[in-house]
């Protein structure tokens, strides 16, 4: 083959550019510690070693193999999650912050969610030669063929939003939204309620209606009671495609359910605008491209799969639905989010 003429007028001796170029080629072989990490999840290895174990006893207990198990133990101690002495791993403070499904910062439901769209993302060069995404029947199929453990349905969704939640993004929120001074937040597609319950504790007048769908209220029940803040925060379910949404509040959240151009977004501002008192707040949590479309990156792999508004599209449709002030409040480029805040005019 012959090779392209910048190859074969490259300088090798020089180091420019070299750190971003290994950064990249880095990126291809990124999905090896996804993979082995949800691996380890998937194979129950850190509720199994609450107690330290070997390889070998872990791989009893789990029904795993011993030398496979072994390797993808150091890689977890790679990751600041298992500690080894001698022979012997147990769990890091880490670990047991995150990943024990009694730790408050569990993020097991995330890595479920992540484990469920591995499936998906792994099409996305058929969906480029115009094949369809994945479709239930395939995720099924493939679940069962990979021996999954892991839940199904609803209700490890809502536990993935609320994993995210509780490891930086209802801290990012209330450091940023300052609700003093008002009364009832209306949470729509509120999902766990994460949000509805750091709001609370951080503003104590404040009350919330989580409004959603029944089954994710279902685990909203679990997180409000967990929070001791029942007598503070109620349950409402709700479609938006049929339903209006709960009047009088002062402040509206929607947080992550206006993804890009197929969420209906017009509908769902129309309705919050309605439902909203004179003089309230629309507060809007999203994942942003920037207003040229070029990042951040985990904005623009969203919006591969799901949609993704830029910042001044977001603005743009805000202001139409009535909503004056629209700016960007904040941004979070680790995680690709932006929070947009706007006023229903009095
Ligand atoms: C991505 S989650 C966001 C959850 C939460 N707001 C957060 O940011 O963590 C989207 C939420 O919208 C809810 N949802 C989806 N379709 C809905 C509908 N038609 N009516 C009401 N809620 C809906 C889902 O049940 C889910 O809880």
């Amino acid at each position: 083959m012959k090779p392209s003429n910048s190859i074969e007028t490259m300088n090798l001796s020089t180091t420019d550019g070299i750190d971003t170029a290994k950064l990249i080629a880095e990126l291809g072989w990124q999905f090896r510690v996804s993979r082995s990490l949800l691996a380890a999840h998937q194979a129950g290895f850190f509720e199994a070693l609450r107690s330290p174990k070997t390889a070998v006893q872990l791989s009893l207990a789990q029904s795993t193999d011993a030398e496979v198990t072994e390797k993808v133990l150091i890689a977890m101690c790679a990751l600041g999650l298992l500690d080894r002495r001698d022979d012997t791993y147990s769990l890091t403070d880490l670990a047991r912050d995150i990943m024990l499904p009694e730790s408050v910062r569990y993020i097991g439901g995330a890595l479920d969610f992540s484990e469920y769209m591995w499936w998906e993302w792994s099409v996305l060069p058929d969906m480029l030669r115009g094949g369809k995404k994945y479709t239930e029947r395939h995720r099924l199929m493939k679940q069962l063929q990979s021996g999954a453990s892991y839940v199904s349905g609803p209700e490890y969704f809502t536990l993935a939003m609320h994993g995210k939640a509780v490891n930086g993004g209802a801290q990012f929120m209330v450091e940023h939204v300052d609700l003093c001074g008002r009364h009832l937040l209306v949470d729509i597609g509120g999902g766990p309620g994460t949000y509805s319950v750091a709001f609370c504790q951080r503003f104590p007048q404040l009350k919330a209606v989580v409004w959603d769908q029944p089954q994710p209220l279902e685990v909203a029940r679990q997180v409000v009671k967990h929070y001791e803040l029942n007598d503070r925060i109620r349950l409402q379910p709700g479609d938006w495609e049929n339903d209006e949404f709960t009047h009088g509040g002062d402040v509206i959240l929607l947080s992550n359910v206006i993804h890009g151009p197929r969420s209906n977004a017009p509908t769902i501002l129309a309705k919050a605008f309605r439902a909203l008192r004179p003089g309230g707040l629309l507060i809007v949590q999203e994942f942003l491209l920037n207003s040229q479309k070029t990042g951040p990156i985990p904005a623009a792999v969203f919006n591969i799969m799901v949609g993704a508004f830029s910042e001044s599209e977001l603005i743009d449709l805000i202001s139409s639905a009535g909503f004056t002030g629209a700016r960007l409040l904040a941004t979070d480029p680790i995680v690709g989010s932006g929070i947009v805040t706007a006023s229903k005019p009095l």
